[in-house]
């Protein structure tokens, strides 16, 4: 008998479970956490909701040809951070955001950048950080250059993007596929491969030889020793509601959306 548990198969990605990831947006009121969401969730530019929600969202993905199951946090730290454990502990990456035309915003995405930093200095255990200047489409109104936020994001080393939720979804997109590579690459990183593998032909010890036991002609037996599972970190505390766009409810194939609380999508 050939074992095939732990060796790779022939287009196995294709049908393994997928990668899961949880990413949090983090910043200052009104940066625009949730329009980002929002439009990566929904391709739409949503304006109006209720600012002291914080939600949950969960998203099928596919990145790089690799199934992703997604959680997005859209927090609500009001102006500093706040009981920050249920973010730290839980996401496997994080997005920092500020907007452009806020210096004040632009200060707030620092602290929490420190925060990260303190936080991995203090577990050993740095999920990635990506710094977003979003409103781009206000660059007239800017506060802060491209150059600030490249040279913050370079302190702490983190990737770093301008963007607008209400301009291309294609930019939004690549970001939050950007983070969940990050994030891939770090739990890679951190769980060395440890494939589920059959030792074959090996007696049990103590016992007499399966074919022998029962008079099989010939049996291999195979000892299953299963890989160490990962810690899993909390899911956060959320009601769960799916929610289908109008788009989606008018093509039958457009994606359905599990939200964990809604927005307003018009
Ligand atoms: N022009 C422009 N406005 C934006 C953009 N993103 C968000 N906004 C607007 O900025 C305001 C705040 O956006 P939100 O998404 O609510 O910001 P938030 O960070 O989630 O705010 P809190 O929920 O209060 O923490 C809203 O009026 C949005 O319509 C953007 O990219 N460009």
């Amino acid at each position: 008998m050939s074992s095939v548990f732990g060796k790779p198969r022939a287009g196995s990605g294709q049908h393994s479970a997928p990668l899961e990831v949880n990413l949090a947006i983090l910043g200052r009121r009104g940066v625009g956490k949730s329009a980002l969401t929002v439009k990566f969730l929904t391709r739409r530019f949503i304006s109006e909701y209720d600012p002291n929600l914080e939600d949950t969202y969960s998203s099928e993905e596919t990145v790089d040809q690799q199934p992703v199951h997604l959680r997005v946090m859209d927090t609500a730290d009001l102006d500093t951070p706040r009981n920050c454990e249920r973010y730290l502990n839980w996401a496997h990456a994080f997005l920092v955001v500020y907007s452009v035309d806020s210096r004040q915003s632009f200060e707030g995405s620092g602290r929490y950048l420190e925060l990260l930093a303190l936080h991995a200095k203090e577990t050993q255990r740095s999920p990635p950080a990506l710094l977003l200047g979003n409103k781009l489409d206000m660059a007239q109104y800017r506060q802060v250059t491209e150059a600030e936020g490249a040279a913050l994001a370079g302190r702490f080393g983190c990737l770093f993007f301008e963007v607008s939720a209400c301009l291309d979804f294609e930019h939004v997109q690549h970001v939050f596929h950007e983070a969940v590579r990050e994030a891939r690459r770090e739990l890679e990183k951190n769980s060395p491969a440890r494939p589920l593998c059959i030792s074959e032909e090996r007696a049990l010890p103590h016992q007499a030889p399966l074919t022998a036991r029962h008079g099989l002609a010939s049996c291999t037996f195979n000892t299953l020793s299963t890989a160490s599972l990962k810690e899993m970190p909390t899911v956060a505390q959320a009601k769960l509601v799916t929610v289908k766009s109008s788009r989606a409810q008018s093509k039958r194939k457009a994606p359905t959306l599990t939200l964990l609380k809604g927005f307003k999508i018009f």
